[in-house]
Protein backbone atom coordinates (compact mmCIF):
# COMPACT_ATOMS: atom_id res chain seq x y z
CA UNK A 1 0.00 0.00 0.00
CA UNK A 2 2.51 2.32 0.82
CA UNK A 3 4.71 1.58 -2.82
CA UNK A 4 1.21 2.80 -4.20
CA UNK A 5 0.83 5.18 -2.59
CA UNK A 6 4.23 6.56 -3.25
CA UNK A 7 4.12 6.01 -6.66
CA UNK A 8 1.11 7.79 -7.22
CA UNK A 9 3.03 10.86 -5.36
CA UNK A 10 6.26 10.73 -7.61
CA UNK A 11 6.19 14.02 -9.19
CA UNK A 12 8.76 13.91 -11.95
CA UNK A 13 12.31 16.62 -11.75
CA UNK A 14 12.82 18.86 -14.58
CA UNK A 15 14.19 18.87 -18.22
CA UNK A 16 18.17 18.20 -17.52
CA UNK A 17 17.45 15.97 -13.96
CA UNK A 18 19.72 13.60 -15.06
CA UNK A 19 17.84 11.09 -12.48
CA UNK A 20 14.65 11.23 -14.79
CA UNK A 21 16.46 11.84 -17.66
CA UNK A 22 15.19 8.48 -19.46
CA UNK A 23 11.91 9.36 -20.15
CA UNK A 24 8.89 10.18 -18.18
CA UNK A 25 7.92 7.13 -16.54
CA UNK A 26 8.70 7.15 -12.43
CA UNK A 27 11.28 4.64 -11.79
CA UNK A 28 8.99 3.01 -9.52
CA UNK A 29 7.40 1.65 -11.83
CA UNK A 30 9.89 0.76 -14.46
CA UNK A 31 11.01 -3.10 -15.56
CA UNK A 32 12.29 -4.87 -12.53
CA UNK A 33 10.99 -1.93 -10.09
CA UNK A 34 8.08 -3.78 -8.16
CA UNK A 35 10.65 -5.78 -6.34
CA UNK A 36 12.01 -3.81 -3.50
CA UNK A 37 16.21 -4.18 -2.97
CA UNK A 38 16.81 -5.60 -6.15
CA UNK A 39 20.15 -6.08 -6.48
CA UNK A 40 22.36 -5.91 -9.60
CA UNK A 41 21.92 -9.32 -11.15
CA UNK A 42 24.99 -11.43 -10.25
CA UNK A 43 26.39 -9.22 -7.57
CA UNK A 44 25.05 -11.05 -4.56
CA UNK A 45 26.03 -14.57 -4.12
CA UNK A 46 24.68 -17.11 -1.43
CA UNK A 47 25.17 -16.06 2.13
CA UNK A 48 27.08 -12.66 1.11
CA UNK A 49 24.88 -10.39 2.41
CA UNK A 50 27.94 -7.57 2.31
CA UNK A 51 27.23 -7.58 -1.75
CA UNK A 52 23.92 -5.88 -0.98
CA UNK A 53 24.53 -2.72 1.76
CA UNK A 54 20.38 -3.27 1.82
CA UNK A 55 19.65 -6.84 2.47
CA UNK A 56 16.74 -7.47 4.28
CA UNK A 57 18.34 -10.41 6.07
CA UNK A 58 18.89 -9.86 9.45
CA UNK A 59 22.04 -12.08 9.85
CA UNK A 60 23.21 -13.27 12.56
CA UNK A 61 24.16 -9.82 14.91
CA UNK A 62 27.65 -9.55 14.58
CA UNK A 63 29.51 -6.44 15.00
CA UNK A 64 32.97 -7.12 12.98
CA UNK A 65 30.54 -7.55 9.86
CA UNK A 66 28.72 -4.18 9.98
CA UNK A 67 29.54 -0.75 11.89
CA UNK A 68 26.31 0.80 10.88
CA UNK A 69 23.04 -0.53 10.45
CA UNK A 70 19.68 1.30 9.56
CA UNK A 71 17.40 -1.66 9.95
CA UNK A 72 13.45 -1.23 8.02
CA UNK A 73 13.44 2.75 8.99
CA UNK A 74 10.78 4.45 9.06
CA UNK A 75 11.26 8.54 8.98
CA UNK A 76 9.81 11.98 8.35
CA UNK A 77 9.48 15.63 9.57
CA UNK A 78 6.71 16.59 11.97
CA UNK A 79 3.41 15.65 10.85
CA UNK A 80 3.79 15.22 7.07
CA UNK A 81 4.42 12.06 5.73
CA UNK A 82 6.58 9.73 5.85
CA UNK A 83 10.24 10.41 3.61
CA UNK A 84 11.81 7.29 4.61
CA UNK A 85 9.42 3.68 4.05
CA UNK A 86 11.32 0.79 5.29
CA UNK A 87 14.88 1.53 4.42
CA UNK A 88 18.13 -0.82 5.33
CA UNK A 89 21.34 0.13 4.56
CA UNK A 90 24.44 -1.22 6.24
CA UNK A 91 27.54 -0.38 6.18
CA UNK A 92 30.59 -2.67 6.40
CA UNK A 93 34.13 -1.60 7.35
CA UNK A 94 36.67 0.06 5.81
CA UNK A 95 34.08 0.52 3.08
CA UNK A 96 32.32 3.39 1.04
CA UNK A 97 28.64 2.65 0.68
CA UNK A 98 27.30 5.48 -1.76
CA UNK A 99 23.53 7.00 -1.80
CA UNK A 100 22.93 8.25 -4.99
CA UNK A 101 19.06 8.71 -6.12
CA UNK A 102 16.53 11.23 -7.44
CA UNK A 103 16.08 15.09 -5.83
CA UNK A 104 13.80 14.03 -2.68
CA UNK A 105 14.75 10.53 -2.45
CA UNK A 106 15.89 10.79 1.14
CA UNK A 107 19.17 10.62 0.90
CA UNK A 108 20.12 13.04 3.35
CA UNK A 109 17.23 12.19 5.69
CA UNK A 110 19.03 8.44 5.55
CA UNK A 111 22.57 10.75 7.21
CA UNK A 112 20.23 12.69 9.26
CA UNK A 113 18.44 8.97 10.88
CA UNK A 114 22.20 8.00 11.39
CA UNK A 115 23.74 10.67 13.29
CA UNK A 116 20.99 11.32 15.66
CA UNK A 117 19.63 14.62 14.16
CA UNK A 118 16.30 13.23 13.52
CA UNK A 119 14.59 10.41 15.26
CA UNK A 120 13.09 7.37 13.29
CA UNK A 121 9.19 6.52 13.84
CA UNK A 122 10.10 2.85 13.48
CA UNK A 123 13.28 0.77 12.89
CA UNK A 124 16.27 0.12 14.38
CA UNK A 125 20.05 2.11 14.33
CA UNK A 126 22.72 -0.21 15.71
CA UNK A 127 26.51 0.66 15.54
CA UNK A 128 28.50 -2.13 16.12
CA UNK A 129 27.10 -4.03 18.60
CA UNK A 130 24.72 -1.22 20.20
CA UNK A 131 21.06 -0.20 19.48
CA UNK A 132 21.39 3.47 19.59
CA UNK A 133 17.80 4.17 18.45
CA UNK A 134 16.59 7.38 18.82
CA UNK A 135 19.45 8.93 20.53
CA UNK A 136 20.93 12.17 20.01
CA UNK A 137 23.37 13.35 18.09
CA UNK A 138 25.94 13.65 20.76
CA UNK A 139 25.16 9.79 21.93
CA UNK A 140 25.85 9.36 18.31
CA UNK A 141 29.33 11.10 18.26
CA UNK A 142 29.96 9.18 21.52
CA UNK A 143 28.74 5.86 19.34
CA UNK A 144 32.02 6.24 16.79
CA UNK A 145 29.16 8.45 13.94
CA UNK A 146 30.82 11.80 12.38
CA UNK A 147 28.34 13.68 10.39
CA UNK A 148 30.23 15.92 7.72
CA UNK A 149 26.56 18.37 6.88
CA UNK A 150 25.95 19.35 3.01
CA UNK A 151 27.35 22.40 2.11
CA UNK A 152 30.16 24.53 3.47
CA UNK A 153 30.51 24.54 7.49
CA UNK A 154 34.25 26.10 8.15
CA UNK A 155 34.48 28.52 10.02
CA UNK A 156 36.11 31.17 8.10
CA UNK A 157 37.35 33.87 10.47
CA UNK A 158 39.40 31.44 12.83
CA UNK A 159 42.31 29.29 11.82
CA UNK A 160 42.88 25.85 9.89
CA UNK A 161 44.17 24.31 13.04
CA UNK A 162 41.06 26.05 15.19
CA UNK A 163 38.00 24.39 12.85
CA UNK A 164 40.09 20.73 12.81
CA UNK A 165 40.36 20.98 17.04
CA UNK A 166 36.77 21.86 17.21
CA UNK A 167 36.62 18.08 16.54
CA UNK A 168 37.95 17.27 19.84
CA UNK A 169 36.12 19.47 21.51
CA UNK A 170 34.49 16.05 22.59
CA UNK A 171 37.73 13.87 23.01
CA UNK A 172 37.69 12.63 27.16
CA UNK A 173 41.19 11.87 26.99
CA UNK A 174 42.90 15.41 25.51
CA UNK A 175 46.23 13.32 25.80
CA UNK A 176 45.43 11.72 22.17
CA UNK A 177 45.00 14.88 20.52
CA UNK A 178 48.39 15.40 19.02
CA UNK A 179 48.19 11.99 17.87
CA UNK A 180 44.96 12.62 16.25
CA UNK A 181 46.33 15.74 14.39
CA UNK A 182 49.37 14.26 13.34
CA UNK A 183 47.16 11.88 11.89
CA UNK A 184 44.81 14.02 10.21
CA UNK A 185 47.84 16.25 8.76
CA UNK A 186 48.99 13.02 7.44
CA UNK A 187 46.13 11.94 5.84
CA UNK A 188 45.16 15.65 4.29
CA UNK A 189 48.16 17.23 3.34
CA UNK A 190 46.73 20.75 3.11
CA UNK A 191 45.09 20.63 6.35
CA UNK A 192 49.11 20.51 7.34
CA UNK A 193 50.33 23.25 4.60
CA UNK A 194 47.94 25.81 5.82
CA UNK A 195 47.33 25.03 9.33
CA UNK A 196 48.41 28.49 10.71
CA UNK A 197 46.12 29.92 7.67
CA UNK A 198 42.24 31.44 8.07
CA UNK A 199 40.38 29.05 6.40
CA UNK A 200 38.17 31.31 4.70
CA UNK A 201 41.74 32.29 2.47
CA UNK A 202 41.44 28.14 1.24
CA UNK A 203 39.12 27.13 -1.48
CA UNK A 204 36.47 24.92 -1.35
CA UNK A 205 37.80 21.84 -2.22
CA UNK A 206 40.43 22.31 0.36
CA UNK A 207 37.42 23.75 2.92
CA UNK A 208 35.88 20.55 2.46
CA UNK A 209 39.05 18.90 3.12
CA UNK A 210 39.49 20.78 6.51
CA UNK A 211 35.61 19.68 7.19
CA UNK A 212 36.75 16.04 6.66
CA UNK A 213 39.66 16.33 9.25
CA UNK A 214 37.89 17.78 11.86
CA UNK A 215 35.02 15.09 11.35
CA UNK A 216 37.92 12.35 11.78
CA UNK A 217 39.30 13.97 15.34
CA UNK A 218 36.97 11.60 17.31
CA UNK A 219 38.26 8.70 15.68
CA UNK A 220 34.78 7.92 14.23
CA UNK A 221 33.71 4.59 13.29
CA UNK A 222 31.98 5.80 10.53
CA UNK A 223 32.04 9.32 8.60
CA UNK A 224 28.55 10.83 7.28
CA UNK A 225 29.51 12.57 4.41
CA UNK A 226 26.47 14.57 2.76
CA UNK A 227 26.93 15.80 -1.07
CA UNK A 228 31.15 16.81 -0.53
CA UNK A 229 31.73 17.92 -3.99
CA UNK A 230 28.57 20.20 -4.02
CA UNK A 231 29.75 23.85 -4.93
CA UNK A 232 33.39 22.75 -6.42
CA UNK A 233 34.99 22.63 -9.91
CA UNK A 234 36.16 19.11 -11.16
CA UNK A 235 39.47 19.79 -9.78
CA UNK A 236 38.27 19.85 -6.54
CA UNK A 237 36.17 17.67 -7.12
CA UNK A 238 38.09 14.55 -7.92
CA UNK A 239 40.48 15.46 -5.03
CA UNK A 240 37.31 15.31 -2.77
CA UNK A 241 36.77 12.10 -3.93
CA UNK A 242 40.30 10.93 -3.75
CA UNK A 243 40.59 12.20 0.14
CA UNK A 244 36.76 10.21 0.70
CA UNK A 245 38.82 6.73 -0.59
CA UNK A 246 41.37 7.85 1.56
CA UNK A 247 39.61 8.18 4.80
CA UNK A 248 38.32 3.95 3.96
CA UNK A 249 41.90 3.28 3.17
CA UNK A 250 42.99 4.83 6.59
CA UNK A 251 40.15 2.80 8.21
CA UNK A 252 37.08 4.58 8.93
CA UNK A 253 34.07 3.42 7.10
CA UNK A 254 32.09 6.25 4.71
CA UNK A 255 28.01 6.63 4.45
CA UNK A 256 28.44 8.87 1.33
CA UNK A 257 25.60 10.97 -0.55
CA UNK A 258 26.18 12.28 -3.65
CA UNK A 259 24.44 14.10 -6.84
CA UNK A 260 27.48 13.07 -8.49
CA UNK A 261 26.46 9.71 -9.13
CA UNK A 262 29.03 8.24 -11.35
CA UNK A 263 32.28 9.84 -9.59
CA UNK A 264 30.40 8.81 -6.09
CA UNK A 265 30.45 5.37 -7.23
CA UNK A 266 33.49 5.14 -9.01
CA UNK A 267 35.12 5.43 -5.50
CA UNK A 268 32.83 3.55 -3.50
CA UNK A 269 32.82 0.17 -2.85
CA UNK A 270 28.74 -0.61 -2.31
CA UNK A 271 25.96 1.67 -3.72
CA UNK A 272 22.22 1.91 -2.60
CA UNK A 273 20.34 3.95 -5.37
CA UNK A 274 17.19 5.61 -3.26
CA UNK A 275 13.55 5.81 -4.30
CA UNK A 276 10.80 6.98 -2.60
CA UNK A 277 12.19 6.42 0.63
CA UNK A 278 13.16 2.91 0.07
CA UNK A 279 16.45 1.00 -1.48
CA UNK A 280 15.73 0.52 -4.94
CA UNK A 281 18.43 -1.51 -6.14
CA UNK A 282 22.37 -2.21 -4.22
CA UNK A 283 24.66 -3.66 -4.97
CA UNK A 284 28.78 -3.43 -5.58
CA UNK A 285 29.32 0.25 -6.70
CA UNK A 286 31.66 -1.35 -10.72
CA UNK A 287 28.44 -3.49 -10.52
CA UNK A 288 25.83 -0.76 -10.68
CA UNK A 289 28.26 1.42 -12.73
CA UNK A 290 27.87 -1.39 -15.24
CA UNK A 291 24.81 -2.16 -15.22
CA UNK A 292 23.25 -0.48 -18.97
CA UNK A 293 19.87 0.39 -17.32
CA UNK A 294 21.23 2.18 -14.36
CA UNK A 295 23.27 4.05 -16.84
CA UNK A 296 20.21 5.06 -19.00
CA UNK A 297 18.40 5.85 -15.68
CA UNK A 298 21.27 7.83 -13.24
CA UNK A 299 24.55 8.01 -14.90
CA UNK A 300 23.73 10.41 -18.35
CA UNK A 301 23.66 6.82 -20.34
CA UNK A 302 27.62 7.87 -21.30
CA UNK A 303 28.00 4.68 -22.00
CA UNK A 304 25.65 4.47 -24.99
CA UNK A 305 27.66 7.66 -26.17
CA UNK A 306 30.70 5.54 -26.43
CA UNK A 307 32.14 6.03 -23.14
CA UNK A 308 33.76 3.79 -21.92
CA UNK A 309 32.59 2.12 -17.94
CA UNK A 310 35.60 3.16 -15.25
CA UNK A 311 38.28 0.65 -14.88
CA UNK A 312 36.31 -2.07 -12.61
CA UNK A 313 38.66 -2.47 -9.90
CA UNK A 314 39.91 1.06 -10.11
CA UNK A 315 38.71 1.64 -6.75
CA UNK A 316 35.62 0.09 -6.11
CA UNK A 317 37.69 -2.62 -4.09
CA UNK A 318 37.08 -4.22 -0.82
CA UNK A 319 33.07 -5.46 -1.56
CA UNK A 320 34.00 -7.89 -0.03
CA UNK A 321 35.95 -6.88 3.23
N1 LIG B 1 13.77 19.87 7.54
C1 LIG B 1 12.79 19.37 6.76
N2 LIG B 1 11.49 19.62 7.04
C2 LIG B 1 10.51 19.12 6.27
N3 LIG B 1 10.72 18.36 5.17
C3 LIG B 1 11.99 18.11 4.83
C4 LIG B 1 13.08 18.60 5.61
N4 LIG B 1 14.23 18.17 5.04
C5 LIG B 1 13.86 17.45 3.96
N5 LIG B 1 12.54 17.41 3.84
C6 LIG B 1 11.77 16.72 2.80
O1 LIG B 1 12.13 15.35 2.81
C7 LIG B 1 12.21 14.85 1.49
C8 LIG B 1 13.55 14.18 1.29
O2 LIG B 1 14.55 15.19 1.44
P1 LIG B 1 16.11 14.83 1.42
O3 LIG B 1 16.85 16.10 1.56
O4 LIG B 1 16.38 13.74 2.37
O5 LIG B 1 16.25 14.24 -0.06
P2 LIG B 1 17.56 14.05 -0.92
O6 LIG B 1 17.42 12.76 -1.62
O7 LIG B 1 18.77 14.24 -0.09
O8 LIG B 1 17.40 15.24 -1.94
P3 LIG B 1 18.51 16.14 -2.69
O9 LIG B 1 19.23 15.22 -3.61
O10 LIG B 1 17.69 17.13 -3.42
O11 LIG B 1 19.39 16.74 -1.64
C9 LIG B 1 11.94 16.00 0.57
O12 LIG B 1 10.59 15.93 0.15
C10 LIG B 1 12.14 17.21 1.43
O13 LIG B 1 11.30 18.28 1.05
Amino acid sequence: MASERASENWELGGHGDPWNSADEVPLSRRQGANQQNRTVPGSQSPGDSIADPSSQTDSERNPDKYLLELVDIEAGYGRAALVLRGLTVRVPPASVVCLVGPNGAGKSTVLKVASGMLTPRSGRVLVGDQDVTGRGPQRMLEAGLSHVLQGHSVFKEMAVSENVLLGAYTMKDKSEIADRVDFVKSLFPVVAQRWSSLAGALSGGQQKQVEFARSLMVSPRVVLLDEPSMGLDPKATATVFEQVARMRDAGTAVLLVEQNARRALETADLGCVLDLGRVHIAGPAADLLADPQLADLYLGNRRAAGESTPPAGSTATNSTP
